[in-house]
């Protein structure tokens, strides 16, 4: 396959890294405004933007005009996501992908969260709370991971009605963001009583996960048309929580 790296900084690498060993050919590379490249659709199978927050959107309808299928794990664009279905609906020949995560272990983190949510969901002697801790290089805060597990919750529970950086209102999910040098990314959920507390968390050891989990979408989506999640990425891969 060969690929457009939109964003070429720690992930770009990372993934610039996996992907050569996986046998693609990184094809360009573009961490500067997409206006000044020329995006060719037949030099280009598939682009991958891990950007920041203020190109992401650009970066990713650039290559719908293109009909570059496109996958993004760029984070805190998101006020723009729906905009940018809409648009590759409309254009109709575009393939989209973006994740907060494309971890394999966080992915199954997400499906495990999700369960725990409906079991907790009528358990009202408990709380419910999240912490991220990511490195001090990170722009955004919470981290899209975060974003992602509370708005299941929210989904799994009626009572639970958004969710906030820190200082939550009644019925609102508290997001505790941490910034330490080093850290790839550690994702916690804790429900906590009088009682007793339950905890699920994911653990980064490096970027290698995220960065094999993207070209994994790449590969996926490289032929498909549409707007599709990393669940339907690993459908052949993940066994589902029903088996
Ligand atoms: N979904 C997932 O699985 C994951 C998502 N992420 C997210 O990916 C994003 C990138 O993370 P990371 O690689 O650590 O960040 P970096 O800051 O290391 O890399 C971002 C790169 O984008 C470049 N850039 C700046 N402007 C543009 C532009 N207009 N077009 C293209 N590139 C541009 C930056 O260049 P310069 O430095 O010159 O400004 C930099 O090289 C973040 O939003 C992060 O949260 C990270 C890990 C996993
Ligand atoms: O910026 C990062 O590094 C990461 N960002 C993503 C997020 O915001 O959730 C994913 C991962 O945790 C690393």
């Amino acid at each position: 396959m060969k690929i457009a790296l939109l964003g070429y900084g720690r992930m770009g690498r990372a993934i610039e890294e996996i992907a050569t060993e996986r046998g693609h050919k990184i094809v360009l590379k573009i961490s500067e405004d997409i206006d000044t490249y020329d995006l060719d659709k037949s030099e280009i199978d598939v682009a991958i933007d891990f950007s920041v927050p203020k190109a992401a959107f650009k970066n990713i309808t650039t290559c719908f005009k293109h009909n570059i299928p496109v996958v993004s794990g760029t984070t805190g664009w998101l006020n723009d996501y729906e905009k940018a279905v809409n648009l590759c609906k409309e254009q109709g020949n575009c393939g989209f992908i973006y994740a907060s995560n494309f971890s394999i272990g966080v992915n199954v983190f997400f499906e495990l969260n999700e369960k725990l949510a409906s079991m907790m969901k009528s358990l009202d002697e408990y709380s419910v709370e999240i912490e991220e801790i990511h490195h001090t290089k990170k722009l955004d805060a919470p981290s899209g991971t975060a974003i992602t597990l509370a708005q299941q919750i929210i989904a799994k529970n009626p009572r639970l009605k958004d969710w906030q950086l820190d200082h939550p209102e009644k019925n609102e999910i508290p997001i505790y963001a941490k910034r330490i040098d080093d850290v790839h990314g550690t994702h916690t959920v804790s429900y906590k009583s009088s009682i007793d507390d339950i905890e699920i968390m994911h653990t980064a050891h490096s970027r290698k996960g995220f960065a094999k989990g993207a070209v994994i979408a790449a590969e996926w989506l490289k032929d498909k048309k549409g707007v599709f999640t990393m669940k339907d990425a690993l459908s052949g891969i993940l066994n589902s929580s029903e088996e």
